[in-house]
Parts: structure tokens; C-alpha cells; sequence
């Protein structure tokens, strides 16, 4: 099964759009995990477990795992979303981008070390940049278009000298040229809700989006839906982390985790209408 024919089952399966985003943070665990030997395994194994009857799938920041030495459970939790909930995809985050011969390794370390799905790609380097991942026929790569953040407007506004803006330029190139065995998918932020309409317009139906921004970055999510669900009301991956993993601090942290990702799955899905 191809990351994208499993992406498409989870949607129709799951009846959710909703990502939820893997960003353990240690300073914010709730006290009963904090003296846990692998307390960063626990936390997201707990998350995983309360939210996954509400989500289209996971997806895990490499850095929060890197940054506490912490890959050994990240390659856990890979692991134990596989065997666990197998039908839901795992996008690995890590917005990789070198050349080809090291981007090699980078697919190697998303695709084969972590078992991912799916792996997030910076494009700036060009399309020897991107074809490694690409060898890797069934799985996803899903490359960096309109982010979500306000720096992204410094570059990703630039206007060619057609006055088309850079955004648009990386979706026609995925859309168009990149896009091999139905692979790429673009990651565009909730934040810039006409921005998302644009690039839906210009890839159409098949190319999954990964939307971040909504919850903690303030993304509206009737707009976000509206702008960028595709014909069949599907075609997102609309992402929220801190939203959810942080819903509470408390004992109840996995109930109240649990409860915001199911009233976020509500609130995407009234939006499809
Ligand atoms: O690639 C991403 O997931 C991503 C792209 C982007 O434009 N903006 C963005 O916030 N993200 C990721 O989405 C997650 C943030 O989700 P929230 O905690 O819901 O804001 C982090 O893991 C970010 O790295």
C-alpha cells in the first residue's frame, strides 16, 4: 500500500482529517510521567493511545526527540504506531533538505529507521534534493509550500518574473514535474487561509495538504476547510500539537487530550459539511 492509498483509507475509515502533531516537550509533562526513565515514550505513547480513534494519522517532530537524546524512543513509538494502529499513516517531521547523496541517507533515516510514512522536505535546494525520497515509491514526501509561520512571507511571497509568488511556483513544480507515482503532498499553514485556497486550485484533488496552525497558532478551522478541502471534502492532513498534547497538566492529561482531539475532529468534519 502506497503512503498515499493508506492516507486515503484513514481519511474514509477514521472519518477524520485531524493530525495530531508528536512534540513532547519534558518541561510540560504532567508530574505522574515527568519521573518516568523514558518519560518522553510514555507521554507520547500516551497521547497516541487516547487520540487515535479521532485522527487520520500522527505526526512526530524529530527535533523534540533529538534535542533530549530521546531517538531510541522516537524509533519506539514509530514502532509501536505501527504495530498498534496500523492503519494509520506516520508523517515523520524533520523538513530535511541537502543534496541528492545525503538526502539519501535523510529518506534512509525516515523511511527505513523510523518506518515512516511519510517525510516532511525543504525544497530549496531543488529537485536533487527532493528525487531521493522519491526512489522510495510507496511512500510520502510531503514538501514545505506556504508555512504556517509569519518569517515564512520574507521569501515565500517573492514574486518571479511572471509576478507569481515563490509559494505557488514550489506547487506547480510538485504538482507538475515532482509529483512522481502520486507521492508529494505540500505542506500549507492554517494561518494563511487564501494563501491555501490558491494552492488547492493549483494541485487539484490528489495532493494531500498537511496543514498546521490551527489550535496553538490561532488557525481558524471553518476557513482552513473551506479553502483547502478537495472535491470529495477530503485531501488534509490538518495538524494540531500543543493544542492537544497539552490540554492538561493534570492526571486527567490523556482524557483531556482525548476530548479536544475529538471535539477537533467534530468541528473539521462540520465544516466539510
Ligand atoms: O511541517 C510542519 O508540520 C509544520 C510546518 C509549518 O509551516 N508550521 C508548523 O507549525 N509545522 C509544525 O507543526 C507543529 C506545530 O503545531 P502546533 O503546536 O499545533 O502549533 C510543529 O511540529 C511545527 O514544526
Amino acid at each position: 500500500m502506497t503512503f498515499t492509498e493508506k492516507l486515503e483509507a484513514a481519511w474514509k475509515n477514521s472519518n477524520s482529517l485531524l493530525m495530531v502533531g508528536l512534540d513532547p516537550d519534558p518541561n510540560r509533562f504532567p508530574p505522574c510521567i515527568q519521573q518516568s526513565k523514558q518519560a518522553i515514550f510514555d507521554f507520547c505513547k500516551g497521547i497516541i493511545d487516547a487520540t487515535a480513534p479521532y485522527v487520520c494519522g500522527f505526526k512526530p517532530q524529530i527535533a523534540y526527540f533529538a534535542s533530549e537524546s530521546a531517538e531510541e524512543q522516537l524509533a519506539a513509538l514509530c514502532d509501536y504506531i505501527h504495530k498498534t494502529y496500523p492503519h494509520l499513516p506516520l508523517v515523520l517531521d524533520s523538513k530535511r533538505g541537502d543534496i541528492g547523496t545525503t538526502a539519501e541517507h535523510y529518506a534512509k533515516e525516515a523511511y527505513k529507521r523510523y518506518q515512516a510514512d511519510a517525510v516532511t522536505v525543504n525544497p530549496y535546494m531543488g529537485f536533487d534534493s527532493i528525487e531521493p525520497y522519491l526512489a522510495w515509491q510507496n511512500k510520502g514526501v510531503i514538501i514545505l509550500c506556504r508555512t504556517s509561520n509569519p518569517g515564512g512571507s520574507d521569501l515565500q511571497f517573492f514574486e518571479s518574473s511572471s509576478g507569481e509568488p515563490l509559494y505557488l511556483h514550489v506547487a506547480s513544480l510538485v504538482a507538475e514535474k515532482w509529483n512522481r507515482h502520486g507521492q508529494c503532498g505540500l505542506v500549507v499553514g492554517a494561518t494563511f487561509p487564501e494563501e491555501l485556497k490558491k494552492v488547492r486550485e493549483r494541485v487539484g484533488d490528489d495532493v494531500p495538504l498537511l496543514v498546521p496552525g490551527i489550535g496553538a497558532q490561532g488557525g481558524d478551522i471553518n476557513s482552513t476547510v473551506q479553502a483547502g478541502k478537495n472535491t470529495r471534502s477530503t485531501g488534509m492532513m490538518i495538524n494540531s500539537s500543543r493544542a492537544i498534547l497539552y490540554a492538561s497538566s493534570g492526571d486527567d492529561w490523556q482524557e483531556a487530550a482525548a476530548a479536544v482531539a475529538m471535539q477537533t475532529r467534530d468541528a473539521i468534519n462540520a465544516a466539510r459539511g
